[in-house]
């Protein structure tokens, strides 16, 4: 059987357990602190981060999550988690770029503040911030153009897992922001998906970490 290595608070992974869940696929939750030298990431992906899909042999190792979903479509292509139109296929893929790029940018920011104060940059802060507030604007476009519960057509697409594991995880990293407020509908597009068995097994939650980081 495959083993996924997670961590339970990852956006990135929350994308690949829900893939896994959709196409049926049985498989190993291995759940980790990729922080701690306890870890077992660098064993697999020389960039030491996860999630990985490990397969039967034990050894061959899948990582990057946009390239696990991207190699689950090629093997396991039923149910497709991309639509068949090649514009809609390509623009899936751009709303997944914008939600991990937004992933990205909060774990700078997260790392960032966990800096002695007189050590983190405001600029660089700011920056990071900049990057989350301009990709919750673009969301709440796309979500607003939407026909359905779906971001694309009448299916799920890794589009909405890809939205569902940032605004999931970013609900919780950083509670008090109001996007919420700001974007209705897109919390409400949110909410219908968080609804669904697959989200609803998968819901992120806080990690500790025991080693120092930054
Ligand atoms: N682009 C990668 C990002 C994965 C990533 O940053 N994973 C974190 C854990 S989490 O943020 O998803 O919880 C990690 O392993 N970080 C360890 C490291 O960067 O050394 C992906 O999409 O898989």
């Amino acid at each position: 059987m495959w083993t996924l290595i997670s961590a339970s608070p990852s956006p990135y992974a929350r994308k690949v357990r829900i893939a896994l869940a959709e196409k049926s696929i049985p498989f190993t939750l291995q759940t980790e602190v990729p922080w701690d030298h306890t870890t077992v990431t660098p064993q697999y992906n020389p960039l030491e981060k996860l999630p990985v899909l490990i397969l039967d042999d034990g050894k061959t190792a899948i990582y990057e999550s946009y390239y696990i979903l991207e190699w689950l479509e090629a093997k396991h292509p039923e149910p497709a988690l991309l639509p068949s139109d090649i514009d809609d296929r390509l623009f899936a893929k751009k709303v997944e770029v914008v939600c991990d790029g937004m992933c990205d940018a909060m774990v700078i920011a997260f790392f960032e503040r966990m800096r002695e104060p007189e050590k983190q940059s405001e600029p660089w802060k700011a920056r990071q911030m900049r990057k989350v507030e301009g990709g919750l604007r673009q969301l709440a476009t796309w979500v607003d153009e939407r026909q359905g519960q779906y971001l694309i057509g009448d299916r799920l697409t890794i589009a909405d897992l890809a939205i569902a594991a940032f605004l999931g995880w970013f609900a919780i990293r950083w509670s008090e922001h109001q996007w919420q407020t700001q974007y209705p509908a897109l919390k409400q597009y949110w909410e219908g998906l968080e609804a669904l068995h697959n989200f609803k097994e998968t819901r992120p939650s806080p990690q500790t970490m025991k080693d120092q980081v930054v």
